[in-house]
């Protein structure tokens, strides 16, 4: 699987390895590049084998944001956790309008399988996520077959979606402020109706509000959301995500963290909890 990913960069960081791949992905139909964080203990020879968390990324981020900001890999390294980060949607598709707007296009993927032309020829970053990228990833140690998933705003979107439609891929989820309930909020109306048209039918396959309610197997989750986030209100709604979990005796720890707001300060400052919630359940 190796001679299909191009090495990008190569950085030493706490013993560890972060390396950047490009590749050409079936499923998204374009070149894609992802990073991924290899402790001490992937790299060596004998090859312990090791678990993995996927990080998803929110609007606007690049597989970059989460290397640079969140100070994750002392703690992954100390845990033996791989960390595998994608980018946040197709880029250079040259579709009309993929580069206007923070909110949609590049960037902006929401990890969903769109089905409108044209977004639906490149647009297909659930199964980029779910498939694609761990057949392509995960070869490049040794792979305990174990693997969470976690992320931030759109992101925590993503893996709670991504989970939640395939819960015997993932031990675990967590998010950092998720967009709870896309269906019903101005992010989510503009992503939905352009990526999946106007039948909100559709949309329930792809809202983590929607999936959660009519869940059938249970994964842990924890999600942290901070209190003094100015997106908190009208486009989060974490409201809609605790009354489903709660209608579905689905087991939620939603932590309200008071005064944080959505940027990546949030982020650094509870990362490690996350790591050590999914290192409880990647073993
Ligand atoms: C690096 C960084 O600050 O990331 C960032 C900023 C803002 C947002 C918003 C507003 C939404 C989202 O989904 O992600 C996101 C990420």
């Amino acid at each position: 699987m190796t001679d299909k990913l191009q090495l990008i960069s190569c950085n030493k960081v706490h013993s560890g390895e972060l390396r950047r791949y490009k590749h050409q992905a079936s499923s998204v139909n374009c070149e894609m590049t992802f990073a991924v964080f290899l402790p001490l203990q992937a790299l060596n020879s004998q090859g312990e084998s090791l678990p993995a968390l996927y990080w998803l990324s929110g609007l606007t981020c690049t597989d970059e944001n989460f290397s640079q900001k969140s100070g994750a890999f002392k703690a992954a390294s100390e845990l033996g956790i791989v960390l595998i980060m994608p980018d946040t949607s197709p880029r250079g598709c040259n579709l009309p309008g993929e580069d206007d707007s923070y909110d949609f296009g590049s960037g902006a993927g929401f990890y969903l399988n769109a089905t409108q032309a044209p977004w639906s020829e490149h647009y297909r970053m659930h199964d980029y996520v779910v498939n694609d990228l761990p057949e392509l990833a995960e070869p490049l140690f040794n792979f305990s077959g174990e693997r969470s998933i976690s992320g931030h705003s759109m992101g925590g979107h993503g893996a709670l979606i991504c989970a939640l439609r395939n819960p015997q891929r993932y031990n675990s989820i967590s998010a950092f402020s998720p967009i709870c309930n896309p269906s019903e909020c101005p992010w989510g109306n503009k992503a939905f109706s352009n990526y999946l048209g106007n039948d909100r039918q559709q949309w329930k396959e792809w809202d983590a509000s929607e999936l959660l309610g009519k869940a059938t197997d249970q994964l842990p989750l924890l999600i942290d959301q901070g209190s003094a986030d100015e997106f908190l209100q009208l486009q989060l709604k974490p409201q809609a995500l605790i009354s489903a979990a709660s209608k579905a005796d689905y087991p939620l720890e939603l932590r309200m963290q008071s005064g944080y707001d959505h940027s990546y300060f949030f982020i650094a400052s509870f990362i490690e909890d996350h790591l050590h919630f999914h290192a409880k359940y990647l073993k």
